[in-house]
């Protein structure tokens, strides 16, 4: 039989395609691989099977967008769980998912973990911190007690009928919140986490589970996160707090980094754009300069 479904999870060379009512196992074919392009999870393809466990992708349909870090396609949102301690809060690399989301054209919310393990007043200081990401229009999910109900069934209200992917630091709580988030796909993570006991990193690849009317994915977490891939002169464009000021710098194309008049630095000095993330823009800018000049050399 011949049929479109959706490439669900990858082991071992094996591409699992659901079709809605079955899952077919199956090996990647088709022109694409001789372009060199390799099928992700979330991508929707045309497949040949005669049995469900011997299956041919043919074709790959066009793709929505595309994470790079985990590899997936077609996603609607990201889920970025974020942990306030343990491992502690960083900023620096919050805005690395952040700036990589949005150059990827993907929507972003916020869910903050392990308020719980902080006194009340320590957990007061990253209220306005997360205030600023949600005025700048990320919405954010935040109480003291992360997995209230209420947060939860909140969270649920964004999922819908969409492809969302849970990604963030290692350890901050993505499987956690999968669990507390529905009972069906604590049993698809309890798998995974028998394997805990081998070792810290629960989460290896990527699998879409079904959730309501949509799917959701859990993914490795990761520690550091390269922004090198995005060229230097779009880096300000994916800072989306910059971009109601960019409009008002005296030259066009300012890079907000030594230009008079840049209406993005003087918001700086106005405490309008937080100063941490124009701090961050700087770094950013360093790291993919640094490394332009590194292919530059090798030419
Ligand atoms: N107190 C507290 N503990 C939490 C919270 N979220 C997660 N944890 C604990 O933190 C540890 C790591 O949680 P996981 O859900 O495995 O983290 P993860 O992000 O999936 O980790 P990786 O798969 O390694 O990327 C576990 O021991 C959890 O029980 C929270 O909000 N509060
Ligand atoms: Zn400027």
């Amino acid at each position: 039989m011949k049929g479109q479904g959706r490439i669900v999870k990858l082991i071992g060379g094996f591409y699992y395609v659901d079709d809605g009512q079955a899952v077919y196992q199956t090996r990647a074919r088709g022109n694409f691989r001789k372009k060199g392009i390799k099928p992700l999870v979330g991508d929707e393809v045309i497949f040949e099977s005669s049995n469900p466990t011997d299956g041919y992708i043919l074709e790959l349909l066009a793709r929505k967008n595309t994470l790079v870090r985990p590899p997936v396609a077609n996603i609607d949102l990201v889920i970025t769980v974020t942990s306030l301690k343990e491992p502690d809060f960083q900023a620096n690399l919050l805005d690395r998912f952040l700036v990589m989301q949005h150059f990827a054209a993907i929507n972003t919310l916020l869910y903050v973990t392990k308020g719980d393990l902080l006194t009340p007043a320590a957990y007061g200081v990253f209220e306005p911190i997360f205030a600023y990401y949600q005025r700048i229009g990320y919405p954010v999910l935040m109480t003291q007690n992360p997995f209230l109900a209420e947060n939860l069934q909140a969270l649920t209200d964004h999922l819908q009928t969409q492809t969302a992917v849970v990604t963030g630091q290692s350890g901050a709580g993505k499987s956690t919140l999968l669990n507390h988030l529905n009972p069906d796909l604590a049993l698809a993570t309890g798998v995974i986490s028998q394997s805990l006991n081998r070792g810290k990193h629960t989460t290896r690849q990527v699998e879409l589970l079904k959730f309501g009317s949509g799917w959701i994915a859990d993914t490795p977490g990761f520690s550091s996160l390269e922004i090198d891939q995005i060229p230097l002169d779009e880096l300000k464009d994916q800072f989306v707090d910059f971009v109601p000021f960019s409009a008002q710098c005296r030259f066009r194309g300012c890079q907000h980094v030594n230009e008079p008049g840049c209406a993005v630095k003087n918001a700086v000095a106005d405490n309008e754009i937080a100063s941490w993330r124009y701090d961050n823009y700087l770094q950013f800018r360093t790291e993919i300069e640094s490394k332009t000049r590194f292919q530059y050399k090798r030419k």
